[in-house]
């Protein structure tokens, strides 16, 4: 084994169902006495009854967080934590909650509280996103990292199965990339392996019936194992692939990761032998890119870039920014090779070298 450095940051975790129950209790551990209720607004009425839940915990709702996190939204959010005198956020609902909590989190040192109701991951990670004059920038600070995460499964319920599927295969997306990351060690390969390996088998069971409450706690075990992986390990080409792609054409943030994973991890593959092998083991597949992008289809996610609203005169422009500011990834990053890899994205083709 080649030597390596292990330290990992993580936030508290309770974890069931009916956990939510305890979110009173893990306020009052926190040591704070009234905490800012986040949502969106489609899961506002859920975060009223989180609310009601806190009594005189709670500060209040604030119900209008969005995807990628503008700035406006942020410094609102912000204003009204500072107005109501909030000492604590609760972010109840994906990645788009949990981001706009961690941007409070960014300016304030808010201590975050995040009860994830969808398999993004986010609340594993020190990363933050915020989008200002139409760009998305990205970041890692611990301020960010929320201090617990209240991960109860009934709450996924709710979530419907065509976002459950490229929610899950989203996570399945951080795990892919840890086991080939630079900076990648032992155990967060184990952590990826295994959180690939609960969302395989939990993804089709809930396709099957969204209510099989068993699928959907192995579904939020894999992507809290995910999460972890993220967090802890440099991203490299899928990610920024798909932060180009969402953040420069607006796309769906899950249905991005879906489509292009398969590519991404081809392209990688000559390079990353032994995390194909790994991704392989847990999918149950001969070859990890072609057995993703199957399991994706049977599962009714979509598969290419051109049926989920990318411009194919987009295509060239990714490839000019994706090879513009290099990063570490396994296989150099070669403009030829990645505009083919983008059309076969944008087509739905198998994936390829
Ligand atoms: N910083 C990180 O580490 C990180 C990691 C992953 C994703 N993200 C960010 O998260 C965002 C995407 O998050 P997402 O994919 O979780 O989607 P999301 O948070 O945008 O949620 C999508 C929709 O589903 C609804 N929803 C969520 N849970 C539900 C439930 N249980 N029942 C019914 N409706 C539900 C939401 O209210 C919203 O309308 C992107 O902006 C992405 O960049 C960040
Ligand atoms: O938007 C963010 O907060 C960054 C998103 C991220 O790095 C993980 C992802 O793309 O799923």
């Amino acid at each position: 084994m080649t030597p390596f450095t292990f330290q990992a940051s993580l936030p508290r975790v309770v974890f069931g169902p009916g956990t939510l129950q305890q979110l009173p209790a893990e306020v009052e551990r926190l040591g704070a006495a009234k905490a800012l209720v986040l949502s969106t607004p489609e899961q506002q009425d859920q975060a009223q009854r989180v609310a009601e839940l806190l009594g005189a915990r709670s500060a209040g709702v604030f119900a209008r967080a969005v995807m990628h996190v503008p700035i406006e939204t942020a410094r609102e959010a912000r204003e009204e934590a500072r107005r109501l005198g909030a000492d604590c956020a609760v972010a109840i609902g994906g990645g788009s909650t949990t981001g706009l909590g961690k941007a409070i989190a960014l300016d304030s040192g808010l201590p975050i509280i995040a009860v994830p109701t969808t398999y993004a991951g986010s609340e594993m990670t020190p990363i933050y996103g915020i989008t200002e004059g139409g760009l998305k920038k990205t970041g890692r600070d611990a301020r960010v990292l929320p201090r617990t995460v209240i991960y109860d499964p009934r709450l996924t319920l709710s979530l419907p199965v065509d976002l459950s599927v490229t929610s899950g295969l989203n996570a399945i997306a951080h795990a892919a990339e840890g086991l080939y990351a630079h900076d990648g060690n032992p155990i967060l390969s184990l952590m990826a392996e295994e959180g690939i390996r609960a969302l395989a088998q939990a993804l089709p069971a809930l396709h099957r019936d969204p209510c099989d409450l068993q699928a959907r706690s192995d579904a939020l075990y894999g992507a809290w194992l995910c999460g972890v992986v993220l967090g802890n390990g440099a991203m490299g080409l899928h990610h920024k692939l798909c932060h180009t792609l969402g953040g420069s054409f607006n796309l769906p943030h899950a249905e991005v990761h879906t489509v292009v994973l398969p590519h991404a991890m081809a392209y990688n593959a000559p390079k990353a032998p032994q995390a194909m092998a790994a991704i392989a083991r847990a999918l149950r597949v001969d070859d990890a890119p072609l057995g993703l992008q199957q399991l994706a289809a049977e599962l009714g996610a979509p598969t290419a870039l051109k049926a989920i609203g990318m411009p194919a005169d987009g295509l060239d422009r990714v490839a000019d920014l994706a090879v513009s500011a290099p990063y570490p990834n396994p296989r150099p990053l070669e403009r030829t090779a990645l505009r083919a890899l983008l059309q076969r994205a944008w087509d739905g083709s198998a994936p390829a070298p």
